[in-house]
C-alpha cells in the first residue's frame, strides 16, 4: 500500500530535515521509509526525519507526559538510515518554527514549550531570531581513542552525553581540521555500547574573546555521517572545551560549523547545570510524495 506524505524540508545551519504532521499517529514509517525519504537522490533528502505527532497518540509519548503533563507534541526524530535518535538540538529549532508554520502550536518570542523526545522533554524558548533548547543535564563520560581517515595517529575523546552519546576530539590547528575526511565513520575505542557522534574541534584564536569561548567544529552524526552541523554535538564540543579548559574558562560559546554558528551556554538550573543551544531555524519548501 502506498502511502502519501505532505512534508516541509527545514534546516538548521545546514542540518536539514524532512519534516511532516501526523498529530494523531497514524503514519508508522518503518526504517526502509525513513531512509528513502532522507534519501538525497531518490526521495526529499535530509540529514533526518522528524514527525510531529502528539506525545498522546505514541507509545513513547507516555514517559513525556509522565515527565510534564504539558508536552502535548514529540518530536520523533529519525537519523538518514532511519535509525531512531534520542535528540536532536538543531531538529528540535527547526521543528518549534514546523509547529508554528502548521499552526499546531502558538508561540510567541521569549516563550517557552515542553517538547518531548527519547531523551526526554526539552524545554525550547522562541527567541527573536531562531530558538533556545534547554538540553538538559550533561554527563562528561570519560576517555575514548579515536581514528579517522587523513588523522596520522589516533586521538584521545572525551566521551559527553547530552540526551544522546558524543566523543570530542581536539585537533590541533585548521589544517588538520580541514584535511580530515569524514566520508567514512571515526572509529571509537571501546566502542561506544549506542554508538556515538563524534566531533573534531580546533580553538580559535583566542579562545576566549569577550568572556565568550570560540571553537571550530565538524562532525561525523551516528546514522547520518558527515552534516553541515549538530546542535547536539556543538554543545558536546562546549562542554568538552570547558572540561579541558579548566577553573575559569567561560560558560558561553560560540561554535562555528561548516553550516554557521549556534551557540551553547550553560546555567545553573533548580536541578544542577543544564546546557543550552541557540540559533536559527529555517523552513525552505513543502511538497508531497507517495512511498
Ligand atoms: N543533528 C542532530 C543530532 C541527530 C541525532 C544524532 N545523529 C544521533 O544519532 O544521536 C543535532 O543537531 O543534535
Amino acid at each position: 500500500m502506498s502511502i502519501e506524505i505532505a512534508f516541509t524540508k527545514g534546516h538548521g545551519t545546514g542540518n536539514d530535515f524532512v519534516l511532516f504532521a501526523d498529530p494523531d499517529g497514524e503514519i508508522e514509517l518503518d526504517a526502509a521509509q525513513l531512509a528513502a525519504l532522507a534519501d538525497r537522490r531518490f526521495g526529499v533528502g535530509g540529514d533526518g526525519v522528524i514527525r510531529a505527532v502528539r506525545s498522546a497518540r505514541l507509545a513513547e509519548g507516555a514517559a513525556a507526559l509522565a515527565e510534564d503533563p504539558d508536552a502535548e507534541w514529540f518530536m520523533d526524530y529519525h537519523n538518514a538510515d532511519g535509525s531512531p535518535a534520542e535528540m536532536c538540538g538543531n531538529g528540535i529549532r527547526v521543528y518549534g518554527a514546523f509547529l508554528l508554520a502548521e499552526g499546531l502550536l502558538e508561540l510567541g518570542v521569549g516563550e517557552t514549550v515542553p517538547i518531548g523526545t527519547r531523551g526526554g522533554v526539552r524545554l525550547l524558548t522562541r527567541t527573536a531570531d531562531g530558538f533556545e533548547a534547554d538540553l538538559g543535564p550533561f554527563v562528561i563520560a570519560g576517555d575514548a581513542m579515536v581514528s579517522a581517515r587523513r588523522l596520522d595517529v589516533d586521538r584521545p575523546g572525551l566521551a559527553v552525553g547530552v540526551g544522546n552519546p558524543h566523543v570530542v576530539v581536539a585537533l590541533a590547528d585548521d589544517a588538520e581540521l580541514d584535511a580530515l575526511d569524514l566520508s567514512d565513520a571515526p572509529v571509537v575505542s571501546p566502542t561506544p555500547p549506542h554508538g556515538a557522534n563524534v566531533e573534531f574541534v580546533v580553538p580559535a584564536e583566542p579562545l576566549v574573546a569577550g568572556g565568550v569561548g570560540r571553537i571550530r567544529m565538524r562532525v561525523h552524526e551516528r546514522g547520518s555521517g558527515e552534516t553541515l552541523s549538530c546542535g547536539t554535538g556543538a554543545a558536546a564540543a562546549a562542554l568538552a572545551t570547558r572540561s579541558w579548559a579548566g577553573d575559569g574558562a567561560p560558560d558561553a560559546w560560540r561554535v562555528e560549523v561548516p553550516g554557521g554558528v549556534v551557540g551553547v551556554r550553560v546555567a545553573e538550573t533548580a536541578d544542577g547545570p543544564h546546557v543550552l543551544l541557540s540559533g536559527p531555524a529555517e523552513l525552505v519548501f513543502d511538497g508531497a510524495l507517495e512511498l
